[in-house]
């Protein structure tokens, strides 16, 4: 091995969490990065400046404070509309086509593996390639439950796994198989052996001090025992990574980017936070990768393995590399997006979370610093340490999940039962800010947050959102505001001079479908893909037109942890985590 190699993590591993870590430049791949992508060297942050620019200078139109239903925009796909007849049908299928590609190669089944609790039925398909994706299963109904989940075709244990998807067979990165399933299913619940649940696996269940009752939540950690031991036996080591350089820190773990020894790939490792006051493995970390191991699409970062350092708490993350955040770009951008990009990445976005939630999972923390764009124009979601999977009927969990300001009405007052409608509406924050490119909603603690949607959207009662009155929360007396203003944000924003994107009427049909109150009457993923926003010009630009930026270099990249740790967003969240137990503080609590 290397020496220089070794030294590298070995500074990583005895600093961790300090800045000052062994910072080798990967100079040599950022500058061919810069060659390729702007044919020149990197000018540094100051000169910053959009590929699309350098490509289509000529017919460059980003000013959008008043939108032209008919204006195209640089990069838009098929912009052949001279004669002014476009085929939206034709055209969105070409955009689904580029987004996934489904029509490259058809996976039949979900890559996640269910039983129906008897343990007969099993299903293992994966693939590890990011270009492929998946059919996902019809939800399973009571009803379906009955007959047995699994088509008959795909009733196979993993012994005769091979005879269904020959090509895409590969047990070992299933749930089912996974060292790191964890045996926490709240789906499966004893009472109905017929229901679907995520499939359970043995080894972490079988940790001492394991917790066996249906829900740990985020803070809570499987203790170690001598299988966590045998649990990492096999993984590779983190020495194999060379020019470890840390990207970022966040709640659970210290992010860096390396390059692989073996493969010449630069990858993202995501260092485990263990918890110093309770002695284990983190719950949201084994989660994470439970989850992100059974998970395969192109609007979800690709998790390729865990690797582990010298000591036994240092255990790492391998993912696919990506060279920004939202969050982070957006503070690069001098101007919103524009509409036809904020298609394009809504596109990815919902292909994403439908693709989730067709697989039963919800992400539970979407915000513009969990969704990663690369250089290629791609979108990914990442960050899955508070996501879990449900089931039908739903069973409670903690309200206390999702960054304060893209949290949903429902889980600020006190809902425990709740679905896919908690990301939707995290969404329809998320699209306001690729617009504003301010947050929506920047509440600073639960009913300031509530007031603050309150005040935009209009005070909600029983009559648009039957169940409200039954809320713990639902007392708080937050002003009687009677109007939607939605329209109002954005018009105030350009009134004062500020660059904002203002959306077609079909744009602001689709943000307050999103912002819906009613969890029931939210819109699905599915809906909003279908949206006529997405068929109407300006059409979603290609991702090959999408504004890039070089990474940022390790200087404006400390000088954003540091702003990053004044942002009262993450003061916020660190409270509530610490705070941290099901039930407590929150809204609901505190009146
Ligand atoms: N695969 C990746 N490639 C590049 N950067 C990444 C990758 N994964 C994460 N990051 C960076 O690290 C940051 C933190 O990662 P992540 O959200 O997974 O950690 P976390 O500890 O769960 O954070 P949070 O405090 O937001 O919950 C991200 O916002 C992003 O900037």
């Amino acid at each position: 091995m290397a020496a220089g190699r070794h030294g590298g993590f070995q500074d990583l591993k005895s600093r961790d969490g300090d800045d000052t870590i062994s910072r080798k430049k990967i100079g040599c791949l950022r500058g061919d990065y810069d060659l390729i992508t702007k044919g020149s060297r990197c000018r540094g942050r100051d000169s910053l400046e959009y590929r699309s620019e350098v490509r289509q200078n000529d017919i460059e139109e980003r000013d959008e404070i008043a939108v032209l239903s008919m204006d195209l925009e640089p990069g838009e796909l098929s912009s052949d509309v001279s004669d002014g007849a476009i085929d939206s049908e034709v055209k969105i299928l070409e955009i689904g086509s580029r987004l996934s590609t489904l029509q490259d190669k058809k996976r039949k089944f979900s890559p996640i593996v269910w039983d129906r609790g008897d343990g007969a039925a099993i299903r293992t398909v994966k693939s590890r390639s990011t270009s492929e994706t998946t059919t996902p299963p019809p939800p399973p109904s009571p009803e379906s439950h009955d007959q047995g989940f699994l088509d008959a075709d795909v009733k196979t244990s993993p012994a005769d796994a091979s005879e269904i998807n020959n090509d895409d067979y590969v047990p070992e990165r299933t749930i089912l198989s996974s060292r790191w399933a964890n045996d926490e299913s709240e789906i499966s619940g004893t009472e109905d052996k017929q229901k679907v649940k995520w499939k359970t696996g043995s080894e972490l269940a079988a940790l001492a001090g394991c917790r066996k009752s249906a829900s740990p939540e985020p803070g809570e950690v499987v203790r170690e025992g001598s299988e966590s031991v045998d649990m990492l036996q096999g993984c590779r080591s983190v020495y194999e990574f060379e020019n470890p350089e840390k990207i970022d820190e966040g709640t659970y773990g210290t992010v860096y980017m390396a390059k692989d020894n073996k493969t010449g790939e630069t990858v993202a490792l995501k260092k485990v936070k263990m918890d110093a006051e309770k002695e284990g493995f983190p719950v949201t970390s084994l989660r994470e990768i439970n989850i992100l191991l059974s998970l395969h699409h192109p609007s979800i970062v690709d998790f390729k393995e865990v690797v582990v350092g010298s000591e036994i708490d240092n255990v790492y993350m391998v993912m696919e590399y990506m060279e920004h955040d939202l969050k982070a770009f957006m503070e690069m951008m001098i101007r919103p997006y524009s509409q036809s990009e904020v298609k394009c990445l809504m596109l990815q976005l919902l292909e994403g979370i439908k693709y989730l939630h067709d697989n039963w999972v919800l992400h539970r923390d979407l915000k513009t610093s969990n969704l990663l764009l690369n250089n290629r124009g791609e979108l990914k979601i990442c960050d899955f340490g508070l996501s879990r999977q449900y089931g039908r009927p739903l069973k409670p969990y903690t309200p206390l999940v999702v960054t304060l300001w893209y949290r949903s009405p429902e889980l600020l007052l006190g809902a425990k039962e709740y679905s896919t409608a908690i990301d939707m509406w995290s969404l329809g924050c998320i699209m306001a800010e690729l617009l504003t490119k301010k947050p929506l909603f920047n509440g600073d603690s639960e009913i300031d947050q509530l007031r603050k949607i309150y005040k935009i959207l209009g005070t909600p009662n029983e009559t648009i959102w039957p169940g409200l009155s039954k809320l713990p929360g639902v007392n708080a007396n937050l002003g009687n505001h009677k109007y939607n203003l939605l329209r109002e944000v954005f018009q105030a924003i350009a009134l004062n001079r500020l660059p904002v994107t203002i959306p077609s009427d079909a744009g602001f049909d689709l943000l307050n479908k999103l912002l819906t109150y009613d969890p029931e009457k939210r819109i699905t993923a599915e809906a909003a893909l279908r949206h006529e926003w997405f068929r109407e010009v300006p059409l979603p630009k290609s991702k090959e037109f999408m504004p890039t930026f070089p990474a940022e270099n390790e200087q404006d990249r400390r000088r954003r942890r540091e702003m990053k740790s004044r942002d009262p967003l993450e003061e916020q969240r660190r409270k509530e985590l610490q705070r941290g137990k099901l039930g407590t503080g929150g809204l609901f609590g505190n009146f």
